[in-house]
């Protein structure tokens, strides 16, 4: 489904990715982990189509993703559409005077019937717990609720791959856990995830596969939530990171 070879990002001063390779099925939950500055989120960008990278490519679904794709405001949209993005700072993707504004956001930009965005809306709101504050104004809800709405919002897209960069730092617990079980029931329903995250024992409850940078930018290590199991030191260190 996503297919990432030799793939190196620049930024002017400094590498953010170095030779990344990888593949990822449709269904897949993918934990990446790492330090900070290793190349997450450059990744997370390159992947769900807000940069380029400087060289290597990355397919998805067949289709080489590069800048002249994304120039063509057609097929941009229909990418969009399938892979969705939850930022890390949740602040930078609501912008709506109302959650159900938020939410309707994208359906609106897709020219579906007024019934079919507000059926979306509901329903997206009702599966991340958010009907409640469908009227208030996003900016004023708490970390937690931002995030559900963030989610919310790239949902009603309905997308078949969700991206989310560290989408429980900040949060307390249970709002984790509502994220978490989210993910999970996401996940079960079809929905490929891929999460960068620095909480490796509450994150292994349920992603079925880690792929591990290092401070060089480079993976270092791409390898299953039981082969990981099987080894305590690297489950340890990343405990760490
Ligand atoms: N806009 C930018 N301009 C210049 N350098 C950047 C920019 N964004 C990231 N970098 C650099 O690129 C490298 C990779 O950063 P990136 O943000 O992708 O790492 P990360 O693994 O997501 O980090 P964190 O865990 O702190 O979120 C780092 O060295 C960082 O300083």
């Amino acid at each position: 489904m996503l297919t990432v070879q030799h793939l190196n990002y620049n930024y002017p001063a400094t590498c953010g990715l170095n030779d990344i390779n990888l593949q990822i099925k449709a269904g897949e939950f993918v934990c990446f982990m790492g330090p900070n500055g290793s190349g997450k989120s450059t990744l997370f960008n390159i992947l769900s189509g807000l940069k380029t990278a400087s060289s290597g490519t990355y397919y998805f679904n067949n289709a080489l993703i590069d800048t002249t794709f994304l120039k063509n405001a057609k097929r941009r949209q229909t990418f969009h559409q399938q892979v969705g993005f939850v930022f890390q700072n949740s602040d930078v993707q609501l912008f709506n005077l109302t959650v159900a504004d938020e939410v309707a956001f994208g359906p609106k930009q897709l020219a579906l019937s007024a019934a079919e965005i507000e059926q979306r809306v509901t329903d997206c709101l009702t599966l991340t717990g958010c009907s409640e504050f469908r009227d208030r104004v996003p900016y004023h809800l708490s970390g937690g609720e931002k995030k559900r709405v963030a989610l919310a919002s790239v949902l009603a897209l309905n997308p078949s791959v969700l991206i989310l960069d560290e989408p429980l730092s900040g949060l307390t617990p249970i709002a984790q856990q509502q994220i978490l079980d989210l993910l999970t029931q996401l996940n079960q329903a079809g929905k490929t995830i891929l999460i960068a995250s620095h909480d490796y024992n509450q994150i292994k409850q349920c992603a079925s596969r880690f792929v591990i940078f290092n401070e060089q930018h480079k993976i270092v290590h791409d390898l299953s939530a039981t082969d990981l199991m099987a080894m305590p030191e690297l489950g340890q260190q990343l405990t760490l990171i």
